[in-house]
């Protein structure tokens, strides 16, 4: 896993794409997990905002997610052992204090999209880095769902939601959207998480 690129992209320039980032044999058990967990009904459609804030609108988004926990499965915990070893790199390079990754399954039906956010909640700073696994084999332009990034220089990078494809960015001020997506999507979606300085009291 080239993490050093992913240091060296994200000082130049804010974000990274990691083609093929796991093993070929990872993808695809993460790919039949991910689809058995929505076969057994344990994807529920996304919210938009936070704790009691919390709604589901899917004119802003319409996915729906399963959240990954330690034990679930032999790939998922290693999907989450290898963004454990990206949470130290990541602290070693940039000194960031990430102590947690939250990280779920979305799975995006065709027609679906995510419009245009930051990924940093307004009453909530902690989600500091964001990583998305896509898990998505043979994608091509026709199938749309682009993951479009809007750079500091006023334009824009588009991502492919290509099975192996790691893109990694800064979650507070890279506003970025998922185009509609003509195909059925999946990612795994996570943030690294440094102790949030002003958490509301729940
Ligand atoms: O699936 C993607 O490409 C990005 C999803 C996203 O932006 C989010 O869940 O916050
Ligand atoms: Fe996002």
């Amino acid at each position: 896993m080239p993490f050093d690129s992913i240091i060296d992209d994200l000082v130049k320039q804010g974000w990274s794409l990691q083609q093929n980032s796991l093993p070929e044999s990872l993808i695809q058990e993460l790919i039949t997990e991910s689809y058995r967990r929505a076969a057994q009904g344990l994807l529920t459609p996304a919210g938009v905002g936070r704790a009691q804030e919390l709604t589901v609108r899917d004119t802003i988004r319409g996915d729906s997610i399963h959240w990954l926990e330690h034990g679930q499965a032999t790939c998922t915990d290693a999907y989450l052992e290898h963004m454990e070893a990206l949470r130290v790199t990541l602290n070693q390079a940039f000194f960031l204090g990430l102590e947690d990754f939250e990280c779920h399954m979305a799975l995006y039906p065709p027609g679906s999209f995510y419009k245009t956010h930051v990924d940093r909640f307004r009453d909530d700073d902690s989600r500091t880095v964001t990583a998305v696994t896509y898990l998505n084999s043979n994608w091509t332009s026709e199938d749309g769902g682009l993951m479009r990034l809007y750079l500091s220089d006023g334009a824009a990078q588009d991502i492919p939601p290509l099975a192996g494809n790691l893109a990694v960015f800064m979650s507070a001020d890279r506003p970025h959207e998922v185009l509609p997506t003509q195909r059925e999507r999946l990612a795994l979606t996570g943030w690294f998480k440094r102790r949030s300085c002003n958490p509301l009291p729940l």
